[in-house]
């Protein structure tokens, strides 16, 4: 784990410099291009180069399953989590819609899911265990199995890119998830349960009320503290959480930029940026979840979110969503003309 960390390093501040002269130089009014622009300069950053260029883009969602179900926290039971698996593998869920439309490839990983699995070439099944404990009660996960998960999605994430993908999309299944991410988020930023919990898939008030009740038991154990992030994923977390933020840190050291989806995919971005407050400068928020959560985080996190059209799936959806927005950043610093160029001025 400290090997990963240890590997990511600031932006490359020439490459920003140039990114940023260059953008003032092409044959458009300065900022009128508006965030694409500073989107643009910050892939540059990233990438080492001026004219940045993102092709390939993998989505890796990441499943998981939670005892904290058995308090009834969801709209949906936990037999859901498995099944929609196999809907991925069958590219029969919306992020495989999504990312068709986009180009991008989908990966699945089984970092816990409580059922057995078939062998797929889409799926890397290698769960560190059946899924969480009930996190109302007692720690989800040992210390071990969360950083086992950490490094789970790490590597997926190696393999990705030593196989060419230019920019990472991290997804989660799990039902019941909503719940481990609030407690990581309320204890993460120091605010009330009720501040950052929702509906997740739809529950009612009498639901809502229940499950705020639950992450304040959790958080009541008082098993973990903000100045820890690796207790904190394991006390409260989920295996498809810490899957998650092992794809972000691996995309961060290997300094390729990384798409953070919704809610969950917030909590886990949260315990990336606090084991290595250098991660965040690689991460783009894709979309504004409707989870009321999820704002603090990203007001956390110094991300803006490039849209809001009322989501809240997850899977990877938003983020494979604003691919094509990123890459026309990067394009556009690639591909435009300068006004000496083109002999205008
Ligand atoms: O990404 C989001 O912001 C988001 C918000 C609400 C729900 N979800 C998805 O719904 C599931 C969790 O909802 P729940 O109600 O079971 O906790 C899980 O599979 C997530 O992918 C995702
Ligand atoms: C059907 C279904 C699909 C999902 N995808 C992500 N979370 C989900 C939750 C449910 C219930």
């Amino acid at each position: 784990m400290q090997t990963l960390l240890d590997q990511i390093q600031p932006l490359n501040a020439q490459a920003l410099q140039n990114a940023l002269e260059r953008q003032n130089q092409l044959t458009k009014p300065p900022k009128s291009l508006g965030k694409l622009e500073t989107l643009g300069i910050r892939l540059a950053g990233i990438l080492g180069t001026e004219k940045p260029e993102i092709k390939n883009p993998v989505a890796i969602v990441c499943a998981g399953d939670h005892g904290v179900c058995e308090e009834g926290v969801s709209a949906f039971p936990a037999s859901v989590t498995p099944l929609m698996v196999l809907n991925f593998l069958a590219s029969g869920a919306a992020v495989n819609a999504i990312a068709r439309t986009v180009g991008a490839k989908v990966q699945v990983i089984n970092a816990g899911v409580n059922a057995d699995l078939p062998d797929h070439p889409a799926l890397v099944n290698t769960p560190v265990s059946k899924g969480t404990r009930n996190l109302r009660l007692e720690s989800a996960l040992t210390r071990k199995e969360a950083e086992q998960a950490v490094l789970l999605g790490a590597e997926v994430a190696r393999q990705a890119i030593q196989a060419g993908a230019g920019i990472l999309v991290p997804g989660e299944m799990g039902i019941g998830n909503t719940t481990p991410a609030a407690a990581i988020t309320a204890r993460m930023l120091d605010l009330d349960p009720a501040q950052v919990t929702g509906r997740g898939t739809g529950i009612s008030d009498e639901g809502l009320a229940h499950k705020i009740q639950v992450i304040a038991d959790a958080l009541g154990r008082k098993a973990s503290d903000n100045q820890d992030p690796l207790g904190v994923l394991a006390d409260l977390g989920g295996l498809e959480i810490a899957a998650m933020t092992g794809v972000m840190l691996a995309g961060a050291a290997h300094r390729v930029p990384v798409v953070i989806d919704g809610f969950i995919a917030g909590s886990a971005a949260l315990i990336a940026a606090a084991l290595s407050p250098l991660a965040a400068q690689y991460f783009f928020a894709s979309h504004q979840s409707v989870e009321i959560g999820h704002i603090r985080q990203l007001i956390h996190l110094g991300l803006e979110p490039l849209l809001n059209l009322d989501m809240r799936l997850g899977e990877g959806t938003g983020g494979v969503l604003c691919v094509p927005i990123l890459q026309a950043a990067a394009s556009v610093l690639k591909n435009m003309a300068t006004f000496a160029e083109a002999g205008i001025g």
